[in-house]
């Protein structure tokens, strides 16, 4: 509202816009307003207005709520509130031009303006008319003697261009809200879309392209680190007779048994373990700092607890096995073999029997 109070703790419109101390100043450098204008406006206010508030705004609100626009003013803030608070801002003309507060109060007061889409001209209008109010006062009281009336009119023009240049900027804001919210809509879409694209969405586990991004990854710090002091082991699994579940129950409880399959795959194995739906119903585990035996170890744990109940999905009790496959990387090997050769130890793991674990030679 026009020369409503403020908080003087916050100053979030200043901050917003970048007015700290520092740029305060610079504002006051460049329309040249110093010290000298506070003691000149003190003069101002208690010499000119003190007493005539009312009547000097009386003098010309009259005509200005006549002006076209004035309905939403009297819609969004109300014709009398807004007298009193410009007769208020009249009667504290110049206090303080050179605080933060002040700046706040008049960025603020733009900016509730603009966002009622009340436009920047009708806001202009009331330090127009208290400027030249104040210049036919500051006449008739020195009687137009030109070398006394120079430096109160030179107040009255300077802190007038202040708060013009202020509720230009305060008019921004609405502007910067808009493009924060686009911004943060953004943010949302590519956080959503960097999911998408890196999650599987039945499971929620990595899905290919990331596991296989993430395998590569972690090859290359193997390979840095040296494969003697920190080994990578890779699991394959895949479910046994998932074909028959599918037949048997249908293909949306086959989706929810490998959701659970899933569950049960991250229970077992360490948070730092990477896990990742490889394709259809085959889950691969990437384990830093594991060596063979520890990755066997994990895979039978895994095996273990995917067998150790059935799982119950709608009215149905579903065993599942899995067959496990484990290979440890090799001195120069890249992702590709590797996975060959866990996939192989897998498919020897179907081969002799399923629900097991079969460990790739690691020479
Ligand atoms: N419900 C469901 N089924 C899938 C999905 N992806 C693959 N499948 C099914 O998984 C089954 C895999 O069957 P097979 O490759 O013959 O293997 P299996 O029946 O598990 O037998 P073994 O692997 O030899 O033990 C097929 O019926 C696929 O349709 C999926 O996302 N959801």
């Amino acid at each position: 509202m026009f020369g409503a109070g403020m908080n003087a703790e916050t100053t979030p419109h200043c901050t917003a816009l970048g007015f700290d101390d520092k740029r305060i100043q610079e504002v006051l450098s460049m329309l040249r307003l110093g010290e000298e204008h506070r003691a000149i406006a003190d003069r101002i206010r208690t010499q000119v207005i003190a007493g005539r508030a009312d009547e000097l705004v009386d003098r010309c609100f009259t005509a200005f709520a006549r002006t076209r626009g004035f309905s939403l003013i009297e819609r969004s803030f109300g014709a009398k509130s807004f007298k009193r608070a410009w007769i208020n801002r009249l009667r504290r003309f110049g206090l303080d031009f050179d605080t933060k507060e002040y700046f706040e109060e008049r960025l603020a007061t733009a900016a509730a303006f603009a966002r009622a889409k009340i436009h920047l001209s009708l806001l202009h209008l009331p330090y127009f008319l208290t400027q030249e109010i104040l210049i036919e006062a500051l006449s008739e009281k020195f009687n137009d003697r030109a070398t006394t009336l120079w430096p109160f009119l030179n107040a009255v023009l300077k802190l007038t261009s202040l708060d013009l240049y202020l509720t230009a900027e305060g008019y921004r804001l609405p502007e910067l809200d808009e493009l924060e919210g686009d911004l943060d809509k953004l943010r949302q879409e590519t956080f959503r879309l960097r999911r998408r694209t890196s999650i599987d969405e039945l499971t929620g586990l990595m899905n290919y392209a990331k596991l296989m991004e993430s395998l590569e990854q972690q090859i290359n710090r193997a390979r840095r680190r040296g494969h003697e002091s920190n080994p990578l082991c890779l699991i394959m699994s895949d479910l046994d007779f998932f074909k028959k579940i599918n037949d048997t129950y249908g293909h949306m409880v086959g989706d929810l048994v490998l959701r659970h399959v899933a569950g049960r795959i991250k229970s077992a194995t360490r948070d730092f373990d990477l896990i990742g739906r490889f394709g259809g119903e085959e889950f691969v585990i990437v384990m830093m700092n594991t060596d063979l035996a520890l990755g066997e170890a994990i895979a039978e744990r895994i095996r273990e607890g995917v067998m150790k109940a059935p799982f119950h999905v709608k009215q149905y009790n579903i065993p599942v096995t899995l067959s496990l496959g484990v290979a440890m990387l090799r001195q120069g090997e890249n992702k590709e073999s590797l996975l060959e050769r866990a996939d192989a130890a897998m498919y020897e793991a179907k081969r002799s029997g399923r629900n097991r674990v079969v460990v790739a030679s690691d020479s």
